[in-house]
């Protein structure tokens, strides 16, 4: 990323304003729902995919989930009625159309190998086998740290991968994308061409959603505590989040 993270300076709320008109891009996990000890504690519920069809309908289709998880998973979570991009900009699906991915490289296989390896002998350190990438998770285990780092990095330059770094995971994919590319990719056509970026995200992954958001003249929201950041408002936390996408709907 070129830009400079701003200062952790507090941020004000965004205004509700700024939904009219907005092509909206949305994380999942810590944005739209709660982190949870592993990812498959985490669960969609019907409030959710209410609260975001109905926005979907008055933005004119103009409403994208833009995660770290693969699109696989994200149908599987509920969202296969949505626009998606997955795997950190790598992926994209269309409701009803066959999903636009990469393969599989034989190097992600190696390096679940090496995770699971790593992981065999270390409860709570987790292996996520992936649709085109692997993550190792050290939120059950976090004395972990820092040998799931140099492990990450050290296979990472091995395979020629990208390490993403996440909230308690490092994740091994292909590069060449993030999410600021899926920003712009998407906003070239319908239904997200001619609305003004959102893009509302928790975790480092989506600062190339905000710096790219911001660029084609639109806003970048973090959810959470302040920290360095391109955003230009902040939400509390994933409560804050869904009443704001609520109050979207209403009026
Ligand atoms: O871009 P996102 O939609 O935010 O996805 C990023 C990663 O989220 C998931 O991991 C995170 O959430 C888990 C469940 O709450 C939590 O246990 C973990 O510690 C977090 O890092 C997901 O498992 C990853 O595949 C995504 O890349």
């Amino acid at each position: 990323m070129t830009n400079t993270l701003l200062s952790p300076i507090a941020l004000p709320a965004p205004p509700i304003d700024l939904l009219t008109g907005a092509a909206l891009f949305l994380d999942f996990d810590g944005t739209l729902a709660p982190l949870a000890d592993t990812p498959d504690a985490v669960v969609v519920d019907a409030d959710l995919l209410a609260t975001l069809t109905c926005l979907r309908d008055r933005l004119n289709g103009r409403l994208a989930i833009v995660s770290g998880r693969s699109v696989a998973t994200l149908c599987d979570l509920g969202f296969g009625d949505f626009l998606l991009s997955g795997t950190h900009g790598l992926e994209f699906a269309r409701p009803g159309e066959a999903i636009d991915t990469p393969p599989r490289l034989p190097a992600i296989d190696a390096v679940e190998a090496a995770f699971n390896a790593f992981a065999s002998d270390k409860p709570g350190v987790l292996v996520e086998r992936k649709s085109i990438s692997v993550g190792l998770h050290f939120r059950g285990a976090p004395q972990w740290e820092e040998d799931a780092a140099d492990l990450a990095k050290h296979l990472a330059r091995q395979h020629d991968l990208t390490v993403q770094q996440g909230k308690m995971l490092y994740e091994l994919r292909p590069g060449g994308a993030d999410k600021g590319s899926a920003v712009r990719r998407l906003m070239q056509s319908a239904p997200m061409a001619g609305g003004v970026p959102v893009f509302i995200g928790d975790d480092v992954t989506d600062e190339e959603g905000f710096a790219v958001a911001v660029e084609l003249g639109g806003a970048g929201i973090l959810v959470g505590s302040p920290r360095p950041t391109l955003a230009t408002f902040s939400l509390e936390q994933v409560a804050a989040v869904r009443h704001y996408l609520a109050q979207g709907t209403a009026g």
